[in-house]
């Protein structure tokens, strides 16, 4: 067993965008050249503006997006390498938590049979029973739930019964794309707080997708900043809220704390930074030309 769960090395992943004559148009670079670590039993998040690629590096780390090149390590197992067969047996071991719990959820299945399907492949009828019972009591549902219907719960009961569906096969890896920005602020925080207790009794190891910094400050072990496709700063969650350096990372701090009236003030004093005051040096170094654009210089 590693300490490191996850590995990418220059993991690289290319779209490239067609025109309506069906002529590539453009490339978007959506992961571009990453290298990072998720280390067992801890929670990653993954913060940036929309489009700068964390759904598409999440998915690439659960294979349901091939990379372009580099390389994914699984418990110390590379796993690009690997037959279609070979995979197969680590998919079960990544799962994922949707934004939307109800269309990632059978309107059609009760909630006691969307938690067994993914058992009924691993263990006798009577056993996927029992245990995808046991684990939707373990998300706070009762016996008097389980044969009802998606549309007859609450957007957070929903997230709880994706939730209980992703942890049922075991894994030890989860996804957790945007898992609350769909529910109500007040259920925001249940969910949460139900995330990090299955953490510690299962072990789970989360890669976390939000927008909501505090959130993502709550329950990140440590934090990754996407750019671009590009991480552009990753350390623990307090040297980032601390002492952020990248200036993308100060500029999506300053703007969680806008609402604050004193911040405000002092972020309109701060002069922008314009390119051709920027000494060269040795070092690459990301600086902003104009407001939310950053260039390496
Ligand atoms: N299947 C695809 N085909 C073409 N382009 C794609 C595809 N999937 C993603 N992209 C593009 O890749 C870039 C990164 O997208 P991605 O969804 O990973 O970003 P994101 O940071 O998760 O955004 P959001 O926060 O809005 O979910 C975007 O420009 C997106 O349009």
């Amino acid at each position: 067993m590693t300490r490191e769960l996850i590995k990418l090395e220059n993991a690289t992943k290319y779209f490239s965008v067609k025109n309506n004559i069906g002529q590539t148009e453009t490339i978007v670079k959506a992961v571009d050249n990453i290298s990072l670590t998720i280390d067992r039993g801890e929670t990653l998040g993954l913060v940036g503006e929309s489009g700068s690629g964390k759904t598409t590096l999440g998915r690439s780390i659960l294979q349901l997006e091939e990379l372009d090149s580099g390389e994914l390590y699984f418990n110390g197992q590379e796993l690009r390498h690997l037959s279609k067969k070979e995979r197969k047996t680590y998919h079960k071991r990544m799962q994922i938590i949707f934004q939307d719990p109800y269309s990632s959820l059978n309107p059609q299945r009760t909630a006691l049979d969307q938690v067994k399907e993914p058992l009924n492949l691993l263990f006798d009828k009577r056993e996927a029973e029992e245990k995808a019972k046991d684990i939707l009591k373990k998300v706070g549902f009762t016996e008097s739930d389980f044969t009802k219907y998606p549309r007859e719960f609450s957007g957070g009961q929903r997230q709880r019964i994706g939730i209980a569906r992703a942890v049922a096969v075991e894994p030890e890896f989860i996804l957790c794309d945007e898992p609350i920005s769909a529910l109500d602020v007040s259920i925001q925080a249940q969910i949460i707080n139900l995330l990090v207790e299955l953490q510690q009794d299962l072990g789970l190891t989360y890669l976390f997708i939000s927008h909501d910094l505090s959130m993502v400050r709550y329950i990140s072990d440590r934090i990754a900043v996407m750019y671009l496709g590009q991480i552009v700063e990753i350390g623990s969650t307090e040297q980032l809220f601390d002492n952020p350096q990248h200036p993308y990372t100060k500029k999506l701090l300053s703007a969680m704390t806008i609402a604050d009236p004193i911040k405000a003030r002092e972020q309109q004093k701060n002069k922008k930074v314009q390119p051709t005051n920027i000494p060269r040096t040795k070092e690459p170094k990301w600086v902003e030309v104009e407001s939310n654009h950053f260039v390496m210089v």
